[in-house]
């Protein structure tokens, strides 16, 4: 009933130790089926060497497990949260990789310095401050979910244009029409990432992007009008 998501979600995580994005068993991917109104999620502390599809764990939008013998991911009321909040999205990704993490350990947006960033998105990747101690010592992973439509209200943002946040003194969570895309885009926030801190390595007063580049290199490949790649 639920193997062709499972399998859709191993493979999607397995895609997180290939690509450098975790370590151990840092990070999670899940994937959304609209149609049953469930998620598939990797099981929780389960190290990538010996995940099997069968592992995946399957859980409504209020994080209940609905199949599989193992517990899920520490961070399945988050996912559960984003899923039952934005219908749109089809899967979520979080990892502890290095560059997203050091941005959100010092609490700081990652700036749009230059076309690789505009490519993806044409803001600055919002970093979520810091959930308070009642929340933090409360419902702790929902109140994550919070935070993350929190910062995207007060910031005016779009999770459609923007598919990444940073959470601070956690690290990244990515979304994306798929869990695929999501993985897609934990890999673009990492490289993002590292550019910007080395920029400032090199420039510590470097300017953002002028507008119309970064608008130009988003537009053509998200515009109406959009001439990026072969098209579909
Ligand atoms: O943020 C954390 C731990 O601080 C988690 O995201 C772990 O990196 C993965 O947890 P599980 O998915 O294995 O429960």
């Amino acid at each position: 009933m639920y193997r062709t998501l499972q399998e859709e979600c191993y493979e999607a995580n397995m895609q997180l130790p290939r690509l450098g994005l975790v370590l151990f068993t840092f990070g999670n991917v899940s994937a959304v089926d609209r149609e049953q109104g469930v998620f598939a999620i990797k099981p929780s502390g389960v190290s990538y060497d010996i995940l099997t599809p069968n592992d995946i764990v399957i859980c409504d939008y209020d994080a209940r497990v609905v199949a599989g013998t193992l517990r899920p991911s520490s961070d399945t009321k988050t996912h559960a949260l984003l899923y039952k909040t934005w219908s749109d999205i089809g899967g979520i990704t979080h990892t502890h990789s290095t560059h997203a993490v050091a941005w959100a350990q010092a609490g700081l947006d990652i700036p749009i310095f230059g076309t690789t960033h505009a490519d993806h998105t044409h803001h600055d990747i919002p970093c979520a401050p810091v959930l308070t101690d009642a929340m933090i010592e409360g419902d702790y992973e929902h109140e994550t979910g919070n935070q993350i439509f929190d910062v995207f209200r007060e910031k005016g943002l779009s999770h459609t244009e923007v598919e990444m946040v940073l959470l601070q003194n956690h690290g990244p969570f990515t979304w994306g029409k798929t869990a695929e895309k999501s993985v897609y885009n934990a890999a673009v926030l990492e490289e993002v990432a590292r550019m910007a801190y080395l920029t400032l390595q090199i420039n510590p007063n470097t300017a953002r992007i002028k507008d119309t580049l970064r608008n130009k290199h988003y537009q053509r490949k998200h515009g109406t009008n959009a001439y990026y790649g072969q098209g579909c």
